[in-house]
């Protein structure tokens, strides 16, 4: 890993005075409001219909039994469909948690990421005309979209369009079908390990790149495609990154044709992690430091350069990681689970969450919401600590290595954040030790899953509040994986061959050495299945 991080380590240059357009509150540069956009929307369906419209387009020629004529592609057809009406719905930043007095807003077609105050923003949708739907219609729009290739709305994401980027043109948006991922019910790691039949994980890792990330990238991503058409100043999209967010940018990016930069903590990502951006054609810095200091570059580089900063102090991203709680809820039948365990390490998803269920409330679809539960690394728990100061406190602290290495982070961007979904949804938060997490991810892979570390956090915070009685046996529980086990297989490597320091390990599964004779493999066949009995 070393050898590969230093094969790539460059040191970025100092700053220099630009020539370029700077975004709104780092030069005050103010960028004209683009025309309104039409709405993209048909009546042809019943999933790709416009709640606004109903009269169907009649000139268009007929189409073939798969909707689509002989030379159109999935595109064509949505653009076909596509009717003239005017916006029904709409989106704006504005300061997050601002008080009822605020007139602060932004187009989203603004530079944007902070607010007048310095404050983080928020994408606020315009509830009132979404209100003019009733929850039943919502969960019907939804669900008649899913498993289907309509343009955009296979994607799992834009299937919720509406309120996702409700303005953006279908044209615009750069998908790689992403969500509807596996809400897998652990049914044997439930009984085995916790008494539980009612625990599910939302295998958001199993994805395009192997990461929730992707949920949020092509909202981003795609709003950038549009800025570009408009001929806003944007000439690459850059973030700092534990591996999960690089990879992402770097893959939507490369599909849609626009540079892509990614700075990365020197010898601190996985190899699958690293060579992800490489092989997406990203122009890939490696920064001798960690996380925070990457962050912190990124942030200073976005307010000098016409990059677009694509982490997840960008409440874009947040509008497509969002669609997973509603996707959990949409696989539940929309019955609402008691408990999701999400692990944190920037803490912009368990806003996302939250924002997630809290718009399914308020708009009808849900009568209740489920507690939330952030996990995180001890090893790097600034989150944790302020919680156990009863909220009085947040202190940024230095991150310590640890395995779940995508959370690794000392001074999340998104703290405002999380402690708002945190004291708004009753919710708790846990620590996990190195072996804590190592033993979990372990006995859930001996369950048949292939999580990754930073699963292992949420479900050793799952184990302690089982272990303490605050989550009940019968309580319906959903476990958030956030990545693939196979990007984080040497972590696996170590566990199973028992060479982590001062860690146990035991859960381990080496391999049995043996010699190439039937003699020696019948003996050790015998004594592993000595004290087996059959349909054990
Ligand atoms: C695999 C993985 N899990 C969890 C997280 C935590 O997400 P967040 O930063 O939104 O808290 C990240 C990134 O930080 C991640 O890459
Ligand atoms: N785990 C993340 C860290 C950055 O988080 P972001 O959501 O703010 O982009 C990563 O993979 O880079």
């Amino acid at each position: 890993m070393a050898s590969s991080c230093s094969l790539f380590h460059s040191s970025l240059s100092s700053k220099s005075k630009s020539k370029f357009p700077l975004p709104r509150h780092q030069n005050n540069t103010k960028f004209n409001r683009p025309p309104p956009t039409v709405i993209s929307c048909t009546s042809s369906s019943t999933y790709d219909r416009c709640p606004s419209t109903t009269s169907s387009n009649s000139n268009s020629p007929s189409p073939l039994k798969s909707g689509r004529l002989a030379d159109e592609n999935i595109r064509d057809e949505a653009r076909r469909h596509r009717s003239i009406a005017n916006n029904t719905f709409s989106a704006k930043y504005v300061p997050f948690n601002a008080g009822p007095d605020s007139t602060e807003s932004y187009s989203l077609d603004e530079i944007v990421y902070r607010s007048l105050s310095g404050g983080l923003l928020d994408v606020q949708h315009d509830i009132e005309a979404l209100k003019k739907f009733d929850g039943a219609y919502w969960r019907e729009l939804f669900d008649s979209r899913v498993g289907k290739t309509t343009w955009p709305y296979g994607s799992g994401v834009w299937s919720k369009k509406e309120w996702v980027l409700p303005e953006i043109d279908p044209d615009d948006i750069v998908s790689a079908f992403e969500g509807n991922s596996n809400l897998f019910w652990a049914e044997r790691y439930g009984k085995q390990f916790l008494g539980m039949n009612d625990l599910w994980v939302k295998h958001c890792g199993i994805s395009h790149t192997g990461s929730f990330k992707d949920l949020g990238m092509t909202v981003l991503v795609s709003q950038v495609n549009r800025l570009r058409k408009l001929k806003r100043p944007v000439v690459g999209v850059g973030c700092a990154s534990t591996g999960d967010t690089s990879a992402a940018l770097s893959a939507y990016c490369a599909a849609a044709g626009i540079p892509s930069i990614v700075f990365l903590p020197a010898n601190k990502i996985s190899i699958a992690q690293l060579i992800q951006p490489i092989a997406n054609g990203a122009f890939v810095l490696s920064i001798d430091t960690d996380f925070d200091g990457c962050m912190k570059l990124i942030r200073e580089v976005t307010s000098e350069l016409p990059i677009y900063l694509a982490n997840s102090l960008n409440s874009l991203r947040l509008e497509g990681q969002k669609t997973a709680a509603i996707e959990i809820l949409q696989q539940f039948d929309w019955e609402v689970p008691d408990w999701v365990i999400v692990p944190g390490g920037n803490l912009g998803n368990i806003y996302a969450f939250y924002k997630g269920f809290k718009m399914c409330q308020e708009l009808g679809l849900i009568d209740r919401e489920p507690r939330l539960v952030c996990s995180q690394a001890a090893n790097a728990n600034p989150l944790y600590l302020c919680y156990k100061s009863g909220w009085i406190q947040f202190k940024a602290v230095k991150a310590n290595t640890t395995f779940a290495s995508a959370i690794q982070i000392g001074d999340p961007v998104s703290i405002d954040r999380a402690v708002y979904a945190l004291k708004n949804s009753n919710g708790i938060v846990e620590e996990a030790t190195e072996e804590e997490l190592m033993d979990a991810m372990a006995q859930a892979d001996s369950t048949g899953m292939f999580i990754c570390p930073h699963t292992g956090v949420a479900l050793s915070a799952l184990i302690k509040l089982r272990n303490s009685g605050v989550i009940a046996a019968g309580d319906r529980t959903v476990v958030v994986s956030t990545a693939h086990g196979l990007k984080f297989s040497q972590s696996k490597v170590d566990y199973h061959s028992k060479k982590i320091p001062d860690m146990a390990c035991r859960f381990a599964n080496p391999p049995v050495q043996v010699k190439a004779d039937f003699g020696s493999v019948m003996d050790v066949l015998k004594k592993y299945l000595g004290n087996k009995t059959p349909n054990h």
